[in-house]
């Protein structure tokens, strides 16, 4: 079995970087939502970019963004891999890859069954399927420390590489992937002290935990 890969989401300082490399992390999110309390500035991200050089890949979240915002954010974060949280649909998950070429990770919102069915329109349109809790009408689309059930993804076989998302964090990181076989697992509050302030011994203990599996 091989490794689990990691991503710890929402970065905004050169300390928070510097944990989720020093725990070994595979990937970091810079979140380019103004909405939400991660997010990073592409002059900001700039400077992050720049400290990590090819230290770890950086993975830029955007939600329903538009060509122009995306640009901004892939040639000031250096961007590695696009993540898209929103209501993109398959043919604008093609665009934004064929445009931006680089891979794209598309989140599926998971409450049951039948969402979980819709990655399979992504097969030819992105490159990996990040599956997520499904958040309240009227709050982020990600970001809450909202779970969902499990078993609706265990040992998903899709035409795909995925990813689970969803409130993890340290404590239950080790049986979601045991649970699931989830390939690489996500995170954003569940490292967090407070709403986007990372916390670099929760970072190490999510991604010790990830690995133990
Ligand atoms: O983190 C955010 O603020 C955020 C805002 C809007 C869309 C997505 C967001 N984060 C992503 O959501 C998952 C799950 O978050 P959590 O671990 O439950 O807090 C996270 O891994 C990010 O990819």
């Amino acid at each position: 079995m091989s490794r689990t890969a990691t991503k710890i989401c929402g970065l905004t300082t050169p300390d928070m970087l510097e944990a989720a490399i020093q725990a070994r992390a595979d990937h970091v999110g810079f979140n380019f939502f103004p909405p939400s309390p991660r997010y990073l500035a592409p002059r900001d991200a700039a400077a992050l970019a720049e400290r990590a050089e090819a230290r770890i890949s950086r993975v830029g979240l955007f939600v329903d963004a538009d060509d122009a915002a995306i640009t901004e954010a892939v040639a000031a974060g250096r961007l590695d891999a696009i993540q898209l949280h929103g209501q993109e649909t398959p043919e604008r998950a093609a665009q934004v890859r064929a445009r931006f070429g680089v891979p794209v990770w598309k989140v599926i919102s998971v409450a049951s069954a039948a969402d979980v069915a819709r990655a399979d329109a992504y097969a030819t349109a992105a490159d990996l399927i990040l599956f997520d809790a499904k958040t309240p009408k009227g709050t982020l689309p990600g970001g809450m420390g909202l779970a969902f059930d499990w078993t609706l993804v265990a040992n998903w076989k899709g035409p795909l590489a995925w990813g689970l998302a969803g409130g993890l964090n340290p404590t239950n990181v080790a049986e979601a992937v045991a649970r699931t076989g989830a390939p690489l697992v996500d995170t954003a509050s569940g490292v967090e002290s407070a709403p986007g302030v990372k916390d670099a011994d929760l970072i190490a203990a999510f991604c010790r935990a990830a690995r133990t599996v």
